[in-house]
């Protein structure tokens, strides 16, 4: 029998809750648990194989550096603080730590963003008005989504020019978002629709374990736990 995954949880919010719902079912075993205003350092992250930060964005980027002087690699889903990502890349690479980081850890959506990618391409010289329309809970503290950001990323850098985005708060919404190119006879969506957050859950707790057996030190990407495009492998991930 394998030994289980020690897991340290940064952030018992919504997505802290639903990992450590999900953990023992997935082989890991949460040995802390913090919140806001927890200590995060070598004795609270519990000797944890890896630590999962869902906070928010102030608070992101000091836990990552907590967690590096810690000694224990972090998986970073909290979004709203990429402006920070070159100083936090070279921080990781300067404590020869291990950081994995992604604005969205379902299968669909990582999908999505190199089917915007490709849409983007083949429709550069359609003429076709494009849009990102990202929908959330009405507790969502960033906006656009990071997962908005990524879509548009890919699709603009295809495209050639900047995709105009709108961000929908309502609800309970755990996370929409919709590619539209629009011609005068035609339309095209690409939409994902998260249906629970269980979804993100799952893929944080495949990128915790991918990284925990990562030896190389430096900062890595929901892409590089899901096979390059030409292999369809989806990395262990269930849709
Ligand atoms: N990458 C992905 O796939 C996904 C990313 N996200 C992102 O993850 C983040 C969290 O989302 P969600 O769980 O819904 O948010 P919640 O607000 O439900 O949970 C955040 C939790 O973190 C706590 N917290 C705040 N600051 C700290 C700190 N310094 N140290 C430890 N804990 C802290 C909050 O405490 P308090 O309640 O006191 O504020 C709260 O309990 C967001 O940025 C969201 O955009 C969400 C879903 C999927
Ligand atoms: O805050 C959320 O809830 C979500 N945030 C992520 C984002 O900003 O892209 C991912 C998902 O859409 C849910």
């Amino acid at each position: 029998m394998t030994a289980p995954l020690r897991v340290a949880l940064v952030g018992m919010g919504k997505m802290g809750r639903t990992i450590d719902a999900l953990a023992a079912e997935r082989g890991a075993e949460i040995v802390a648990r913090l919140d806001r205003d927890d200590r995060v350092d070598a004795a609270a992250l519990g000797g944890a194989d890896v630590a999962i930060d869902f906070t928010e964005p102030a608070a992101a980027v000091p836990n990552v550096r907590a967690c590096l002087a810690g000694g224990v690699p972090v998986v970073v889903g909290t979004t709203g603080w990429y402006d920070q990502l070159p100083a936090l890349e070279r921080d990781v690479r300067d404590a020869d730590g291990r950081m994995l980081w992604a604005a969205n850890f379902s299968l669909g959506v990582n999908a999505m963003i190199r089917l915007a990618a490709e849409a983007g391409r083949l429709l550069r010289d359609s003429g076709m008005d494009v849009h990102l329309v990202e929908t959330h809970h009405t507790q969502k503290k960033d906006a656009p989504s990071g997962t908005a950001i990524a879509i548009a990323r890919a699709a603009t850098a295809t495209l050639g020019r900047e995709i105009p985005t709108t961000s929908v708060r309502v609800g309970h919404v755990p996370g929409t978002h919709t590619l539209v190119f629009d011609g005068p006879f035609e339309q095209l969506r690409i939409e994902h629709d998260a249906r629970d957050r269980r979804v993100f859950a799952e893929g944080a707790l495949a990128a915790a374990r991918w990284l925990a057996a990562r030896r190389e030190p430096g900062v890595y990407t929901m892409s590089d736990v899901l096979a390059p495009a030409s292999d369809q492998s989806t990395g262990g991930l269930r849709p």
